[in-house]
Parts: C-alpha cells; sequence; structure tokens
C-alpha cells in the first residue's frame, strides 16, 4: 500500500528566522509512515516588503532598489547559516536570478508608473520562491532527504492574478503527476500562495493564501491530515491581539471555520477549508512556539447540542452601501442587478440588509472596494435611477462587520436577542443586521471606533460566558479603601463564578482616576493623588458618559452633594449601590425622582448597605411588598453604637467610657453625636419605611437624643472633654430601671409615625430586642400575615469591614440585574 500523505504549512511567522527555520525540520516527522509535504510562505514580512517596493516604484521615490536590496539580504544571510556548503553556490545562483528579475520588473514599473496585477503577482510570489528552497536546502543540512517544488507547477488558476480561482480538477492531475517523481522518503518543499495560468503566468491566490495550497494540496493528494503552523495554539475565539483571554477552540466545524476565516479571523485563510469538507480531511492548526499545544482540529462535525455562540471576529475598515428607495417591487430582479456586478467585480459583501417597505438595500463591504461597489452599481441600475424607481446608491465607511461564529444558531431562541442586548449594554449601536443566512453566524455593522467594545462584549458574554461589569467608587476614606481592598482578594473567585468584576475608577472631593481598561484595586488610592483634579460635576459627568458595560457606581460617602447626583448617574444607565444615608434622607419628592431615574435608566438601585448591616432587610421589604404582605409596624435596635453604649454602660461603664470605646472600635461616625442624637436611627426607619409604601420623612421623627443639652453645639474637642460630665445622671438612669435592659428602640407605627429613644425592653415580656451582645443590631418586622410571629433580623452592627461586604454583595446584585 503507497504511504498516505501528510500536508504542514508553515506560515510567515514560522519561517521568520533561520532559528525558525529549523524549528520546521525539527518539527516535521521522521520518513516512514507518511509522504511528507511542507507549505511555505515568504520568510514574515516579506510579501508586505515586496509590496512596499512595489508602492516606492509606482511613486518613483527612487528606494524600490534599496528595498530589493534588503529582502535580498536578508535571504543571502539566511543561506549563509541554513544551506550546506556545497550547495550554497548553485543555491545562491537560483536565489540571484529570482531576485534579478524582480528588480527587473520594478524598474518596470517605475517607468510605467504602474503595476498591473499581473507584475505585481509576478513580484510578490517571488518571497515564496526563495523561501522554499531555502527551506529546503535546511532539511537537507539536518541530513533530511528534500526537495523543493514551485506550486506554480502544480497549482492551475484561472487569470485573476491578486486572489485566483483554482481549477480543482487540473490541477489535482498537475500534483499528481509531480508527486511521482518526488521519492517517497524526501520532505517535499512546495510555495505557498502561488499559482500559475494555463499559459504559465504567476498568480497568487490571495494574501495568506498558502494555508489555501496545503489544503488544495492536502485534497489533491487524499492527505490523512492537514497542518497549519502558525504561531498561536489554534484557532482562538478572538482575535488575541484584540481580546488576551481568548482560548483555543478544540474543535470546529468546517463551516464555523470558514465564517471565521471569512469575518476576518486572520489565522485562516477564507477558502482553506474548501478543498477538504468532501473528502473530510482534518485539519489542524498547531503551534511551532508551542508544539505540545493540542491547537484546533477542523473536520466533519456534526455540531449537535443546543445552538452556541463560540467565537467572536470582525471585519475591519468596512463600508455600508446602501441603494435607497428601490421600490423592490418595480425592480424585480434586484438582488440579480446588485449581486451579480459585484461577484463579477470580486467584491466581497459581508452582510446584506434588506428594508422591504421602501426596498432599500444595504451592503457592507470593505472601505477599499466602496468607491468600486458604487460607481458599479450606479452604472448597472442607471435606468433605474434615471426613472426614479431608485433613489440613489450612497456609501458610508468607518464601519467595521462584527460576527458571533458558533453553531445552530438558527435554533437557540434568545440567542439574538442576548446579543444584541449585549451590544446596547456595550453602547455600541447597531447600524445593521444579517441572521439566517448561515446557521453558524450572527452578524451586525457597527461603527469602527466601536469594533473593539463589541468583539470584547461579545467575547465575555459568549465565548467566556460571563457576566462583565465595571466598578467605580466615589470617596476613597476608610470605607472606599476597605471596599477596595475587598473587591481585590475577591475578584479572582468572583471570575471562577462567571463574574467579571472590574474597577475603572475612584474619586474623591477633588480628582477622578478613570480608566475604562481597568484600575488595580491595591493601588488605586495611592495613584489617586496623581490623577486629574475633577469637582462634582465632572465626576458625574465623566462616569455617565462612561460608555461601559454595566457601570455601577459605588457611593461610599457620607455627603449630601454626592446623594443629590444618583438621579443623574441612574438616568444615565449606571447602576448606584450605597450606604449613604444622606441619600436615603432625601425629601420624599426627590427620593421618588431618584427612583424614577433609576427606572428610566433600567438599573438597580441598590442600598442594602444604608440599614441592617448586610441582614437582607431591605431586599427582603421588598420581595414581603411585592409578594402582598402587609407590614404593620417595624420595631428595632438600629444603631450598633447606641446598642454598644447602652449594653456598656449595663455591665458598669461609665456613659463617656462607652461612647468613647465605641468610637474606637470605628462603631460610630467621625462626630458621635451623629449616633447619639438618634437620628440615624430615624434614617434607617424612614428608609424602612418608604420600602414598605409609605410617605414619611426622617425630620418628622421624634427622638430622644442622648447627646447633652449643653454638649449640642459645641466643637468635638470640647463635646469630648465635657461627656463625663453626664456619667451620673446615666449611672442613676440604668440604676433605676429595675429588670429589662435599656436600648434605644426605634418604632416605625403603622400608620408612618417614628419615634426613637432609650427604653427598657424585657425578654420575659417577649420583647425580641433584648438579650443582645455589645453593638448587635435587631429588626423586629410585624406583618397582618404572620400575625404573632413577626419576621426578625439580629446580627452584628456595621463596621466598614461589614458595610464593605455589603458594598460588594450589592455590587454583585446590580451587575445581576444588569442581564
Ligand atoms: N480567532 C483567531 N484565532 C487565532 N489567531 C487569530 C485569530 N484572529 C486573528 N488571529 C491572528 O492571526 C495570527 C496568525 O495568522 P498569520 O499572522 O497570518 O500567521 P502565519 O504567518 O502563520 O500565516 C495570530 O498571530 C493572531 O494574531
Ligand atoms: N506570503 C503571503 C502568503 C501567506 O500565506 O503568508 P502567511 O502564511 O504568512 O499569512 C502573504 O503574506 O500574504
Amino acid at each position: 500500500m503507497p504511504l498516505p500523505f501528510t500536508v504542514a504549512k508553515f506560515g510567515g511567522t514560522s519561517v521568520g528566522t533561520p532559528e525558525r527555520v529549523r524549528g520546521v525540520v525539527r518539527l516535521t516527522p521522521e520518513a516512514g509512515s507518511e509522504r511528507r509535504v511542507v507549505v511555505v510562505s515568504a520568510f514574515g514580512g516579506v510579501t508586505d516588503d515586496l509590496l512596499a517596493a512595489i508602492q516606492h516604484a509606482v511613486d518613483r521615490t527612487g528606494e524600490h532598489r534599496d528595498r530589493l536590496g534588503s529582502i535580498r539580504k536578508r535571504h543571502t544571510d539566511a543561506l549563509a547559516v541554513l544551506t550546506p556548503e556545497g550547495e550554497r553556490g548553485p543555491l545562491a545562483e537560483r536565489l540571484d536570478a529570482i531576485w534579478t528579475q524582480v528588480g527587473e520588473l520594478l524598474d518596470g514599473v517605475s517607468l510605467l508608473r504602474e503595476c498591473t496585477p499581473r507584475v505585481r503577482a509576478a513580484i510578490i510570489t517571488a518571497g515564496e520562491r526563495a523561501s522554499a528552497p531555502l527551506v529546503a536546502s535546511a532539511f537537507r543540512a539536518a541530513g533530511v532527504e528534500a526537495v523543493d517544488l514551485d506550486a506554480s507547477g502544480l497549482v492551475r488558476t484561472d487569470a485573476r492574478f491578486d486572489e485566483a480561482t483554482v481549477d480543482m480538477e487540473a490541477t489535482r492531475e498537475l500534483v499528481r503527476e509531480a508527486f511521482e517523481n518526488v521519492p517517497p522518503e524526501a520532505v517535499a518543499v512546495v510555495t505557498g500562495f502561488v499559482g500559475s495560468t494555463e499559459d504559465g503566468v504567476r498568480t497568487t491566490l490571495g494574501r495568506s493564501g498558502s494555508d489555501y495550497t496545503a489544503t488544495i494540496l492536502g485534497g489533491a493528494l487524499d492527505a490523512r491530515e492537514v497542518v497549519i503552523w502558525t504561531d498561536v495554539s489554534g484557532v482562538l475565539s478572538a482575535d488575541p491581539r484584540i481580546v488576551p483571554e481568548a482560548f483555543t477552540l478544540p474543535r470546529l466545524s468546517y463551516g464555523a471555520a470558514a465564517e471565521l476565516a471569512h469575518f476576518g479571523a486572520k489565522v485562516l485563510h477564507p477558502r482553506t477549508m474548501r478543498p477538504l469538507a468532501n473528502a473530510r480531511i482534518p485539519l489542524r492548526i498547531a503551534n511551532t512556539l508551542a508544539p505540545e499545544d493540542a491547537g484546533t482540529t477542523v473536520g466533519p462535525m456534526d455540531d449537535a447540542g443546543p445552538g452556541r455562540i463560540d467565537a467572536v471576529t470582525a471585519v475591519r475598515s468596512a463600508a455600508l452601501v446602501r441603494v435607497t428607495g428601490t421600490a423592490s417591487l418595480e425592480v424585480p430582479d434586484l438582488a440579480a442587478r446588485v449581486f451579480g456586478p459585484l461577484a463579477e467585480s470580486e467584491i466581497p459583501v459581508f452582510l446584506v440588509a434588506q428594508a422591504s417597505a421602501e426596498g432599500s438595500l444595504c451592503l457592507a463591504v470593505r472601505e477599499a472596494d466602496a468607491a468600486r461597489t458604487v460607481a458599479t452599481l450606479r452604472q448597472r441600475l442607471a435606468r433605474e435611477i434615471e426613472r426614479g424607481d431608485v433613489l440613489g446608491v450612497e456609501a458610508e465607511g468607518g464601519a467595521a462587520v462584527v460576527a458571533a461564529v458558533g453553531a445552530h444558531l438558527e435554533g437557540a431562541p434568545g440567542l439574538a436577542g442576548r446579543l444584541f442586548a449585549t451590544l446596547g449594554r456595550a453602547h455600541v449601536n447597531v447600524r445593521a443586521i444579517a441572521q439566517g443566512a448561515s446557521a453558524h453566524t450572527i452578524s451586525c455593522a457597527v461603527a469602527d471606533a466601536d469594533a473593539v467594545a463589541a468583539i470584547t462584549a461579545l467575547h465575555e458574554a459568549f465565548a467566556l460566558r460571563r457576566i462583565r461589569a465595571h466598578v467605580a467608587v466615589i470617596g476613597a476614606g476608610t470605607l472606599g479603601r476597605r471596599l477596595l481592598r475587598l473587591l481585590g482578594e475577591r475578584q479572582d473567585a468572583l471570575l471562577a463564578g462567571d463574574l467579571n468584576l472590574r474597577l475603572v475608577g475612584l474619586a474623591n472631593s477633588s480628582r477622578l482616576l478613570l480608566d475604562p481598561a481597568g484600575l488595580e484595586p491595591s493601588t488605586a488610592p495611592d495613584a489617586l493623588a496623581g490623577a486629574p483634579e475633577a469637582d462634582l460635576d465632572a465626576v458625574v459627568e465623566r462616569l455617565a458618559g462612561a460608555r461601559v458595560e454595566r457601570l455601577v457606581v459605588v457611593d461610599a460617602t457620607p455627603s449630601g452633594a454626592v446623594a443629590a447626583r444618583h438621579a443623574d448617574l441612574l438616568r444615565a444607565g449606571v447602576a448606584v449601590v450605597t450606604p449613604n444615608k444622606a441619600a436615603t434622607a432625601m425629601p420624599l419628592e426627590a427620593w421618588r425622582q431618584t427612583h424614577a431615574a433609576a427606572r428610566e435608566g433600567e438599573v438597580p438601585y441598590l442600598y442594602e448597605a444604608a440599614v441592617g448591616a448586610g441582614l437582607g432587610v431591605v431586599a427582603r421589604l421588598r420581595d414581603l411588598v411585592r409578594t402582598g404582605a402587609r407590614v404593620l409596624a417595624i420595631e428595632g435596635v438600629l444603631s450598633g453604637t447606641l446598642s454598644y453604649v447602652l449594653t456598656r454602660m449595663r455591665a458598669g461603664a461609665r456613659f463617656s467610657e462607652a461612647v468613647r470605646e465605641a468610637h474606637e472600635a470605628g462603631y460610630t461616625e467621625p462626630d458621635p453625636r451623629e449616633d447619639l442624637s438618634g437620628r440615624d436611627v430615624a434614617l434607617k426607619l424612614s428608609l424602612l419605611a418608604r420600602e414598605v409604601g409609605l410617605d414619611v420623612n426622617p425630620e418628622d421623627a421624634q427622638l430622644e437624643s442622648l447627646v447633652p443639652d449643653a454638649l449640642r453645639g459645641v466643637p468635638l474637642a470640647t463635646f469630648w472633654e465635657r461627656l463625663p460630665e453626664s456619667d451620673d445622671a446615666w449611672a442613676e438612669r440604668i440604676a433605676a430601671v429595675g429588670g429589662g435592659e435599656v436600648q434605644y428602640v426605634g418604632r416605625l407605627a403603622e400608620g408612618g409615625a417614628i419615634r426613637a429613644g432609650a427604653e427598657a425592653v424585657r425578654a420575659e415580656a417577649g420583647s425580641l430586642l433584648a438579650a443582645l451582645r455589645p453593638s448587635e443590631i435587631a429588626i423586629v418586622v410585624h406583618t397582618e400575615r404572620t400575625g404573632d410571629h413577626p419576621i426578625f433580623f439580629q446580627g452584628p452592627g456595621a463596621s466598614a469591614d461589614v458595610t464593605a461586604a455589603v458594598l460588594l454583595a450589592d455590587i454583585v446584585r446590580a451587575a445581576e440585574l444588569m442581564r
């Protein structure tokens, strides 16, 4: 039985240096079990260099000879290190002949100031014609028998020199014939990219066409496998230069691979799969730099399973051509009239959308083809334009066609919806849409400037199946910093749970650090000092206009001014998470407007951290109300500070001592009078009241203040100094309570009245508020539904750590709600 063939293609990146060429030799299996065909591209960059030389010749810059000189030198240098000594002379002569001819052609181009496609093909195929014999000689230098073959004798094409069409039948015969003369144990090194017409005139298979050469040979030789060696480990879920997290797709169907290539994934030439699919020959894409990586296998695959998107790609620098007002009924053969000429002119069309009512047609083509497309269509539709059946043919550049490639997309309900929702959230405007023509692709046209945002958002949502959200923190004090620390610690774990939380902003009262590409949470607070100055208006404006996907702004300040701007952020589609009680203390009308802004912006407004220290009271109340529970009353020990102070006094501590301890333990506000006055309790209760639908204002609350009258208006230092003056009175008051415990209790009655003050609570009398440990808080919710069994929340009062954790939980919830 004859040995089976395998074809391996090494791209320009894999033959970029002599060392890489030696790698080609190492990666080629030993003789014995198979016949080895190696297709090579020009040395990396050489095709581009030859094209640049042509341009210099056309422009008559006088440099084309120098350009050619350096290309030539690169090959002479390679020859000196790769080729066995005895062969150097003859091979140098062969190469010289190539460069001499190219030099003459370039001179001709310079003379004529133009380069026809035919001449261009003759020049740029020199890269492959020079690399193949050098690579073959490198094999021989390593003791491996090798011959080189010029594919212009193997690949028969038509005369479209830039991107020729292959005559597969003729090619098959030529290839089989040629290989009869190649010794079976020899490695055949074949020039990629090159073909020729029947008359022997050189053509090319189009840029990156060596992949295609490899599969043409593979198909013609009924190869066992074709391997494309490149500089990445297979076909990735996106272009790694745009999405560093892109990962290798282990298996792909021929169809999906072809779609990816068609829509710009440079790793494969669009036509590569064609010669293999019928014969079901597998194609493997492997990495010369990491040969042990499994890479990607493209093969006959039944894309079973539910519809899914595996990869995202884009054709950049595209243009949209609109044929408007075709009144399509009047132009029944419109499709033929439009697509026929474009096919003839070899203008690839990446997307087609037709609006039926006025019969307008929208096509996406390469920007470079736009003018030609418009001219062609105007000419072919001249009569209709004159008659007014067609109103116009116009092109608009600056577009990109983004394609999501996968399997069974036609049978996946909701997939397209999610795709466009994802683009919407990434603030990418979609200009045209195409789906349905292929089961593998949904494509749409966007502004080229939005292409990267679109690709990264779609890749995150579909290929990685993750939610991506961005966080900006206003307030870089104790709480803001704790939150950043926690965020930094939790980021990886959240990512493992499919949530990519990225810090993009940090602001204090005078500066804003903003980077949509992401900030490091651990260093952001220090970096803030060097960030540009920004007042609150500027911060809000920049964050509201940030145009990043799922932005959650955390207001970690106690500032009323910041609270007053929540509505602006929410309205702009930015979620707000906050423990800021100034926000919940807003007058009723402002509160309502803020919530209306959240509805308008379709984003969550979450403030679980403002009350109940993460016990989940706000969310629970919301659920109760939604499910029809009538809340009759709420009572609670809502202040961790007051819980601490009173519990400590019951254990014998002096009032001033207990307040100071609470302050030192970090429970109090910077000025403890805020806590002692009961205002904090009133704010929390009004927040809860508003959640259950009551119109209350914290200003109306009746509060007992624990701040001694004489110390209300004095400076903070004086307050601390004179606090012990009240110690005796407190000692007496505590002692006077016979049984039970003194706690600072806040109550919300059914009508919305709020009262708060120190009172004795007794466990034996059934109060759930008794027996709390220092700083513990508790909330009791009485509802009609639960009757005598109120809902009880109890836990430690808020510390900065607890509050930071509640904020992070709310950030996660906000991200999930913004699906
Ligand atoms: N989806 C993708 N998967 C893998 N590589 C991609 C993808 N999209 C773009 N690329 C780019 O294609 C490059 C490989 O193509 P190319 O430079 O033509 O290689 P070669 O010179 O080996 O033919 C990779 O280095 C990568 O940057
Ligand atoms: N050398 C040709 C053909 C080719 O396939 O190259 P590469 O394998 O480096 O993409 C080009 O640059 O277009």
